[in-house]
């Protein structure tokens, strides 16, 4: 099979539609993104890297740092974080309230906003949050065996001046008890982790150890047990898209985890890690162009979790 010839096609037959969606706008600096963007990577499990578009440019990875982020918690706290969070898709948009109120302050899952935001703050114990920031771009950089990762300073501060929905998330936690530490000091942690700014080639190199039993193949360094990476991948196909997640397991049949900046990570076990980045976004805020652009993938390769 050749990849790149592959994804070179993809990426061809995908490039008149950039543009088409709506460019996240609700964070003001998401709204300056060239909504033309169009990258693609995929990282096989043996290190062969594949490239297309502007799959080398950093962008808002947003949402998709709350796989990372569940990562760590589960690292620190392990089973012990799913008695402040489910692992039930939500049926509702990532930002909604509505259900915290009528589940007592239990997010559905990890991957909505409320719930990652108490697993930032799960994240926070024993840390200033500025210690915990630096915690997390160390573990993108040691998963992606790259220094050059940083956030996007712009990004957090646009969103910490603009997110009053998440603030409403995180006091209404902290009403039913349910965040350790202040809103402001969680918050402070969650915009940064948002803002990290990762390349697709990046993207598809940090998540390469949910491809590969939870080794990364690039250090050969184990980053969570076989049984893990599987979990967090299930908990990628059942909750990565919000209320699109059903379609994205129907369309495309991988775990997957999106973001507002148009970013979606995809893994294919045993095979490859995919990247995949289009700014404008589908009614249930996921990429357009990257859910198509990876139901092509999925459809060329034969990458399923569902049966070869
Ligand atoms: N779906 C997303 O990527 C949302 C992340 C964004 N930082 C927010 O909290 O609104």
């Amino acid at each position: 099979m050749d990849l790149q010839a592959i994804l070179d096609d993809i990426h061809d037959s995908l490039s008149p539609r950039r543009g088409e969606g709506r460019v996240a706008d609700y964070i003001p600096q998401l709204a300056h993104v060239d909504p033309k963007k169009f990258g693609m990577a995929v990282v096989t499990v043996d290190g062969a890297v594949h490239l297309a578009g502007d799959a080398q440019e950093p962008f808002s990875i947003q949402s998709i740092s709350k796989v990372f982020t569940l990562t760590l918690a589960l690292g620190k706290h392990g089973e012990a974080i799913w008695k402040r969070v489910g692992r039930e898709p939500s049926g509702s948009a990532f930002n909604s309230i509505v259900q915290l109120e009528y589940e007592g302050g239990i997010p559905r899952n990890p991957f909505i906003n409320a719930g990652a935001i108490a697993i930032t703050d799960l994240v926070l114990a024993g840390h200033t949050p500025k210690e915990a920031i630096g915690e997390i771009v160390r573990f993108m950089r040691y998963l992606a065996d790259e220094d050059d990762i940083i956030v996007d300073q712009d990004v957090a501060r646009s969103e910490q001046a603009t997110g009053f929905r998440n603030f409403a998330l995180a006091n209404f936690l902290r009403s039913f008890g349910k965040l350790d530490h202040a809103a402001e000091l969680v918050l402070g942690v969650y915009f940064h982790q948002c803002a990290l700014a990762l390349s697709c080639r990046q993207l598809a190199r940090a998540g390469l150890f949910l491809a590969n039993s939870g080794i990364n193949p690039l250090t050969g360094h184990r980053v969570v047990s076989h049984l893990r990476a599987r979990r967090i991948n299930a908990l990628m196909l059942t909750c990565g898209h919000y209320d699109g997640s059903g379609d994205f397991a129907y369309r495309v049949g991988l775990p997957g985890k999106s973001g507002v900046g148009g970013g979606i990570l995809a893994v294919a076990p045993g095979k490859a890690s995919v990247a995949v980045w289009s700014p404008g976004l589908n009614d249930n805020g996921n990429s357009l162009l990257g859910s198509l652009a990876l139901e092509m993938l999925a459809a060329r390769t034969g990458w399923s979790i569902f049966g070869a």
